[in-house]
């Protein structure tokens, strides 16, 4: 293993115990034994809609900004993956008579205005360390709940989503160019790098939680 492959193994060694919170969330338990309440379920496919609405833009930014032509063509080929995303929530939304024109809440707007920051003014090896914890999060929670196999049938089409060979190949392909870029990076890159990826882990977790207990704005 490289030094920078190594050097990312053990940021998924240090956040251990933000991924066991998030795969055991009760969001997350209750989504695979299939006894998630509705109106939670609701909830979060409106939130997340409002998220990768504002994840297109995010991958508007980095696609300009990517240091090299490879990885802006892979980065484009994901926008296409995230536009048939919003086709997703739009079908479930229509399907079930669910209002998809609703407000951000509080952790759904700091998450993505604070994804947005780090697309603009970050260096890119700190932007692609917040992407690669955010898809690998929604990997792991997401092969979860597969695994669990008693989901309903509704929730089949996400399961499919983030568990689909193309997928899990986009996430190894953010993490195999992440090293590639941590070569020879100074230490303070690697502690921006370091925060970007656990920041981003964090807002993973606190995202299911606020989707579990509907939480909107206290005033
Ligand atoms: C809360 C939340 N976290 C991650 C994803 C998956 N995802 C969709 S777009 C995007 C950013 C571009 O890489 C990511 C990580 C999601 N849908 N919702």
């Amino acid at each position: 293993m490289s030094g920078s492959h190594a050097y990312l193994a053990g940021l998924l060694t240090e956040a251990r115990p933000i991924w066991e919170a998030m795969v055991r969330h009760p969001f997350v338990r209750e989504l695979a034994a299939g006894t998630l309440a509705p109106e939670r379920f609701a909830f979060w496919v409106q939130q997340d809609y409002l998220f990768v609405r504002e994840a297109l833009k995010i991958r508007g930014l980095s696609i300009a900004r990517a240091p090299d032509e490879g990885i802006r063509r892979a980065l484009i080929d994901n926008a296409a993956a995230l536009r048939r995303e919003l086709d997703l929530f739009e079908e479930y939304a229509r399907e079930h008579g669910l209002s998809l024109e609703v407000e951000p809440t509080p952790v759904c707007l700091g998450y993505a205005a604070y994804r947005q920051a780090a697309a603009a003014l970050g260096s890119f090896p700190e932007f692609l360390a917040g992407t690669w914890a955010a898809e690998k999060a929604y990997l792991d929670t997401w092969s979860t709940v597969k695994g669990a196999a008693r989901s309903a049938g509704d929730y089949q089409r996400w399961i499919e989503n983030w568990t689909s060979p193309g997928f899990v190949a986009w996430v190894e392909w953010l993490e195999t160019t992440l090293a590639r870029l941590l070569e020879g990076q100074p230490a303070h890159e690697l502690e921006r790098v370091r925060a970007a990826f656990l920041t981003t882990a964090r807002f993973e977790y606190l995202f299911w939680d606020m989707v579990y207990r509907r939480e909107s704005w206290p005033v």
